[in-house]
C-alpha cells in the first residue's frame, strides 16, 4: 500500500505543462501550499510544451482572446523580470489570408478596434517590406508589429523555477493513477498519496484520462504535429537576424488549416514551418503515429511561397495539439465537484496565454471570481456533444 502525506495541499495541479506550471506559480505566489504533480521527468519532450519557440500575438478575431493576450503580454514581462531572463523576442508577424475573405476581413476589423499597432501591407510594397515570400493572388496582407518568439523550453524552466522559489513542491516522475473527488481530493500517483482542499487538472493530451476519474468526458481530440524544419537555400534570409517575422496564412490554398512559421533562430539556418492540424493519436502511442499528409502540404506550401528554403524538411520533431470542437480553451470548475478546475483543450494555441490562464485558474481554484469573462470557455457548451458525458 502507498504511504498518504500528512500534509494537505491548499492545492494539487496535476501537469508541468505551460499551463500548470503557471497555474502552481499563481497559487503559490498567493500564499497557497501548492503541489504540481508531473507524470515524466523534468524536463520532457512528450507533451505539448517543449521546443525552443512559440508565437506571442495579439492577432485574434476574436475580442476576448485580445483582451487576454493584453494581459498576458504584461505578464510574461513580469516574468521575465522575476526570472531575470529574456522570454520574449519581438519579431512582428505577417498574416497573409484571402482578402476578402471572412476569417481575414474579421482580423482586421478586431486589430483596428483594438487598436493594436498593425501595418497594413498594400499588392504592390508586399515583396519590398517582405523579401523571399510570394503572396498568394487574392491575398491581403498585415504586420502585428508587437507580435513575436517565445522562448518556450526557457519560459518553462523559469516558471517552475519561481514556483519552487516561493515553497512550491514539484514531484516529477510520478503519474496519477486516481482521483477521489470530495471537500479534500485524494491524489494517488504510482508512488504516494495526497490530499488537497482543491484540485486543478491541467494534464495537456492526458486531460480526458485524469477526467475519467471524476466522471466526466470532454469532447477533446488528441493529434500529434509534423514540427518542420526547413533548410535555408542562403542561410539567414529567413532569420530573426534579417528581421524576418513569424507568419501566419490563413486558408492557404494547399490544406484547410492554417500554414505558420518563425524565423530562423534557434536552428541557425533552419525555418521552423508547422500545419495547424495533424492526424489523431493516443497521447502514449504518439510516436506509432506515422502519417505525414501535413508534409506533403507544407512541401507544396514552401516551394510556392518560400522559394528560398529547400522545400524537404530537414528537421521532424513531434508534439501534440489536444484540440476542442470551437479550437476554445476549456477554463472552468467540475460541473459536479466545484474544487476540482479544468485546464484543457489548448487547440494549439494556447502557450502565449500561459501567465493569463495560470492566474485565471488560480483564482478558480481560490474560490475567488475570475478577473477575465470565462463564458467561452465553459464546458456547459458541449452538453449537445455526443462526446461529453456529465
Ligand atoms: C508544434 C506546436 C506548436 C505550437 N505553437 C504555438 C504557438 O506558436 N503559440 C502558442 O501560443 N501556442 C502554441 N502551441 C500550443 C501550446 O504549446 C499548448 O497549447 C500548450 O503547451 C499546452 O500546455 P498544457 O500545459 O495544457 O499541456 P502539456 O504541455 O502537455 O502539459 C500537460 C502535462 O501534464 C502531464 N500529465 C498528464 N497526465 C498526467 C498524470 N496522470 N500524472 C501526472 N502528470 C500528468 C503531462 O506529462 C504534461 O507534462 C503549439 C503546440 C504545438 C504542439
Ligand atoms: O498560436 C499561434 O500563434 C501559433 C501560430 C498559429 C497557429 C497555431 N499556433
Amino acid at each position: 500500500p502507498l504511504e498518504m502525506s500528512s500534509e494537505v495541499y491548499d492545492c494539487i495541479v496535476i501537469g508541468a505543462g505551460i499551463q500548470g506550471s503557471c497555474t502552481a506559480y499563481q497559487l503559490a505566489k498567493n500564499k497557497q501550499k501548492t503541489l504540481l504533480l508531473e507524470q515524466f521527468v523534468l524536463p520532457h519532450s512528450r507533451g505539448s510544451s517543449h521546443g525552443q519557440t512559440r508565437v506571442i500575438r495579439k492577432t485574434y478575431e476574436e475580442d476576448f482572446y485580445v483582451q487576454m493576450m493584453h494581459e498576458s503580454y504584461e505578464l510574461w514581462a513580469q516574468l521575465e523580470r522575476e526570472a531575470g531572463v529574456e522570454l520574449y523576442r519581438r519579431t512582428g508577424l505577417l498574416v497573409m489570408g484571402p482578402e476578402n475573405g471572412e476569417g481575414f476581413s474579421r482580423l482586421k476589423a478586431t486589430m483596428q478596434r483594438h487598436k493594436i499597432p498593425t501595418v497594413f501591407l498594400e499588392k504592390q510594397e508586399f515583396s519590398q517590406h517582405i523579401p523571399n515570400v510570394n503572396l498568394a493572388d487574392g491575398n491581403g496582407a498585415l504586420i502585428d508589429t508587437f507580435a513575436g518568439v517565445l522562448y518556450a523550453d526557457r519560459a518553462l524552466r523559469a516558471v517552475q523555477r519561481l514556483f519552487q522559489s516561493c515553497g512550491g513542491v514539484i514531484k516529477d516522475g510520478e503519474k496519477v493513477i486516481d482521483i477521489r473527488p470530495g471537500a479534500e481530493v485524494t491524489v494517488t500517483t504510482d508512488s504516494g498519496v495526497y490530499r488537497g482542499r482543491s484540485l486543478v487538472i491541467t494534464a495537456g493530451p492526458w486531460a480526458n484520462t485524469l477526467l475519467r476519474h471524476t466522471g466526466l468526458q470532454l469532447p477533446l481530440k488528441v493529434v500529434k504535429i509534423n514540427v518542420c524544419y526547413w533548410k535555408e537555400e542562403i542561410p539567414g534570409t529567413y532569420s530573426v537576424g534579417q528581421s524576418f517575422p513569424c507568419f501566419i496564412e490563413m486558408e492557404p490554398k494547399e490544406g484547410e488549416y492554417d500554414i505558420y512559421g518563425l524565423p530562423s533562430n534557434e536552428y541557425p539556418g533552419l525555418m521552423k514551418v508547422c500545419y495547424h492540424m495533424g492526424s489523431e493519436t493516443e497521447p502514449d502511442e504518439r510516436d506509432k503515429q506515422t502519417d505525414r499528409g501535413d508534409i506533403d502540404i507544407l512541401v507544396r506550401f514552401v516551394t510556392r511561397c518560400l522559394p528560398g528554403l529547400v522545400p524537404v524538411p530537414a528537421v521532424v520533431e513531434s508534439c501534440m495539439y489536444t484540440v476542442t470542437p470551437d479550437h476554445n480553451f476549456v477554463l472552468d470548475s467540475h460541473p459536479t465537484y466545484g474544487n476540482i478546475i479544468i485546464g484543457a483543450g489548448f487547440s494549439g494555441h494556447g502557450f502565449k496565454f500561459g501567465p493569463i490562464i495560470g492566474k485565471l485558474l488560480s483564482q478558480l481554484a481560490m474560490g475567488q471570481v475570475p478577473s477575465h469573462d470565462l463564458s467561452p470557455f465553459r464546458i456547459q457548451r458541449f452538453q449537445s456533444h455526443a462526446r461529453s458525458s456529465l
